[in-house]
């Protein structure tokens, strides 16, 4: 097993009102799975994924990864989890739109503990942008793409530093059937592969090519 959370809370607070927006939520994924989360708006999708992704802390409740508890990792560890053990997509892209698609794509690079020379990273970038199909695309500025190019890039930069797991918001939310399409044939070429992934999602068709699905409700998770 690769995740498990146990017993998960979570809080929001704003001025006088609270909102218990997980209310305990417990599971586990292994390696290799694809889990589709969904549930209606404001369920607490996204936050159930950036809860996981060490993104935000849960109000009570654990998350252990590869068995290790995640609250007993120091800031240190934790930022290197974030860079190396998970890969991140977000339905907005969240790309710098002045800068190329190689500038783009390099950034987890620069952040890496282990120095690589502009040569080898432009190797690295050519090779992750190869398994997108964006190889001609590389000097392009990201503004000059389409929406399904820019969710190629997204991904090709999610997985640079060769995550173990996907965390994908609405990866598909904006992009046509087609792109859509695309996109989750590249996701799950990197299940096949041997990583994990979980996607939330609106889409009833992408989550039935999912193992299992986890739907959440009044704060509370049932898989099927
Ligand atoms: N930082 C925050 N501060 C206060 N409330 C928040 C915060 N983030 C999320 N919420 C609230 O928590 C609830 C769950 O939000 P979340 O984004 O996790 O839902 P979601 O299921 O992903 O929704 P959607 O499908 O619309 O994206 C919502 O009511 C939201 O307003």
């Amino acid at each position: 097993m690769i995740i498990k959370v146990q017993n998960i809370k979570k809080e929001y607070i704003s001025g006088r009102s609270k909102n218990l927006v997980l209310k305990g939520v417990s599971f586990e994924v292994n390696r290799g799975e694809k889990v589709a989360i969904v549930g209606p708006s404001g369920s607490g999708k996204t936050t159930l994924l950036n809860i996981i992704g060490l993104l935000i802390q849960p109000t009570e409740g654990e998350v252990y990864l590869e068995g290790k508890n995640v609250s007993s990792l120091s800031v240190k560890e934790r930022a290197r989890m974030r860079n190396k053990f998970f890969g991140y997509i977000f339905q907005e892209f969240l790309l710098v739109e002045e800068d190329t698609v190689f500038q783009n794509i390099e950034i987890p690079l620069l952040y890496s503990p282990h120095r690589t020379t502009k040569r080898k990273r432009k190797e690295i970038v050519r090779e992750v942008l190869e398994k997108v199909g964006l190889e001609v695309k590389i000097k392009e500025k990201v503004k000059n793409l389409s929406g399904g190019e820019r969710q190629r890039v997204a991904i090709a930069r999610a997985i640079i530093n060769d995550p173990e797991v996907i965390l994908a918001d609405e990866p598909t939310g904006l992009l046509d059937v087609e792109n859509a399409e695309k996109v989750m044939n590249i996701l799950e070429d990197l299940v096949a592969k041997g990583k994990t992934l979980l996607i939330v999602t609106h889409n009833e068709l992408i989550a039935k090519r999912c193992d299992r699905i986890f739907k959440i409700s009044d704060g509370h998770i049932t898989i099927t």
